[in-house]
């Protein structure tokens, strides 16, 4: 039987809290309207074909091989541990296998052999874990999101992988979606990806909407209206681990200062959840009070501090999202901010650098969806 299945989950964006979050207080992080979607088609044939679209990256694997990995974890393996304190983790014996098969297999090189082979182990892995009897099938994924911008590709990448695979393994419907399952496999991608990362941005792309993290609690879904943002990639890469890594340097070096920035941000997260809990609305003068914290932090970037004094130029107001020191900035668009004011904003912006990309999109859309085809 062909089984076809078209599966989306967008990205998301950290609305306040940044940084601070890394110290065990209150983050909120919000979907955004860019898509990584999956096909799966289940079909005859000898083999599963997968394949990451814009990074040119595809790989024919025999279905025997797989079986015969499959067999080779024997009776003794399951495939998650789940007695760990988040609940699920990838067996290490069935991961060194996994690992072992992928290494062996594939043609990976330089940059792309680090940054995609831990999402193709995340496919065979679930594909693996998730099917009783292996069928042959073709796997493709495309996206709309920057990779490594802060926008969470990986996780969106993850929900979609899992929704496409278990619903073709028949584990879930496109009628009757079990989000906590796709958000579970999800993580599990996610931890081949990232080690151990807190599993906000999956369940963000699962839920849709907006959330509230706090580590060793559990997420709070918050209110949220709809709300267009312009995102703003600066083109610049960053790292996230070398930027978390200055905020604890300013720790160590200057801790009443770290403390100040710490007691500011924690009081203004604070009000911008009140203000989701009650009226759902996300507020321009908290994201540019935000901005000036994470400046005098020092994780902001030239390019991301013209995105903001440009909009600020409307009486827009702008934010960089994830880590910082690069990656994207996104601007408030109020509804009364028109298509021709945006276009404005646009060539203004592009006058100053002319390598910003820019995506005007909603914030707090919905989660993973299953389109049946
Ligand atoms: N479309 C995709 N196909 C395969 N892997 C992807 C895709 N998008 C993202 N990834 C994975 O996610 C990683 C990027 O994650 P990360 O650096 O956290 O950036 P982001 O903030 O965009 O999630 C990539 O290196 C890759 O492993
Ligand atoms: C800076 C930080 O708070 C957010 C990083 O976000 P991203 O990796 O840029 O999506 C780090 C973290 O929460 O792990």
């Amino acid at each position: 039987m062909v089984i076809q299945v078209k599966v989306t989950a967008p990205g998301k964006a950290i609305l306040h809290g940044e940084h601070t979050v890394v110290y065990g207080t209150k983050a909120i992080a919000i979907s955004v309207g860019l898509y990584t979607t999956v096909h799966v088609q289940v079909r005859p044939g000898s083999d599963v074909f997968v394949s990451f679209g814009e990074v040119g990256l595809s790989h024919t694997l025999p279905l025997q091989e797989l079986k015969d990995l499959k067999s080779s974890f024997n009776d003794n393996f399951s495939f998650l541990v789940l007695d760990n304190p988040d609940g699920i983790n990838v067996n290490p014996n069935v991961s060194k296998l996994i690992d072992d098969y992928v290494t062996l297999k594939n043609g990976f090189t330089g940059t792309l052999r680090s940054a995609f082979e831990a999402t193709f182990k995340a496919f065979v892995f679930i594909y693996l874990a998730t099917f009783d009897e292996l069928e042959p099938l073709s796997l493709t994924v495309e996206t709309e999101l920057p990779v490594g911008a802060g926008l969470g590709s990986s996780a969106s990448f993850a929900v979609a992988l899992a929704g496409g695979l278990l619903t073709a393994a028949g584990r879930t419907k496109s009628d009757n979606i079990d989000n906590d399952m796709i958000n579970r496999w999800a993580f599990v991608s996610e931890k081949f990806v990232h080690g151990n990362p807190s599993g906000i941005d999956n369940t963000v792309a699962t839920l849709g909407g907006a959330i509230m993290y706090q580590k060793g609690q559990p997420l709070v879904p918050l209110k949220c209206s709809d709300v267009r943002v312009l995102l703003v990639s600066t083109e610049t890469p960053r790292s996230t681990k070398e930027l978390v890594g200055r905020v604890a340097e300013l720790k160590e070096k200057n801790p009443e200062l770290h403390q100040q920035y710490m007691d500011e941000a924690i009081e203004l997260v604070e009000k911008a959840i009140e203000e989701l809990k009650n009226s759902g609305q996300i507020k321009p003068e908290y994201v540019e009070q935000n901005q000036v914290l994470l400046q005098n932090l020092n994780v902001s970037h030239p390019r991301l501090d013209i995105i903001v004094e440009t909009a600020k130029k409307r009486d827009l107001r702008a934010k960089l999202t994830g880590a910082g020191g690069g990656g994207c900035a996104f601007v408030v668009l109020p509804p009364e901010c028109s298509i021709d004011d945006v276009e404005k904003l646009k060539s203004d912006l592009t006058a100053q650098c002319d390598e910003f990309k820019f995506w005007s999109v909603p914030m707090g859309v919905s989660g993973v969806k299953i389109i049946p085809l």
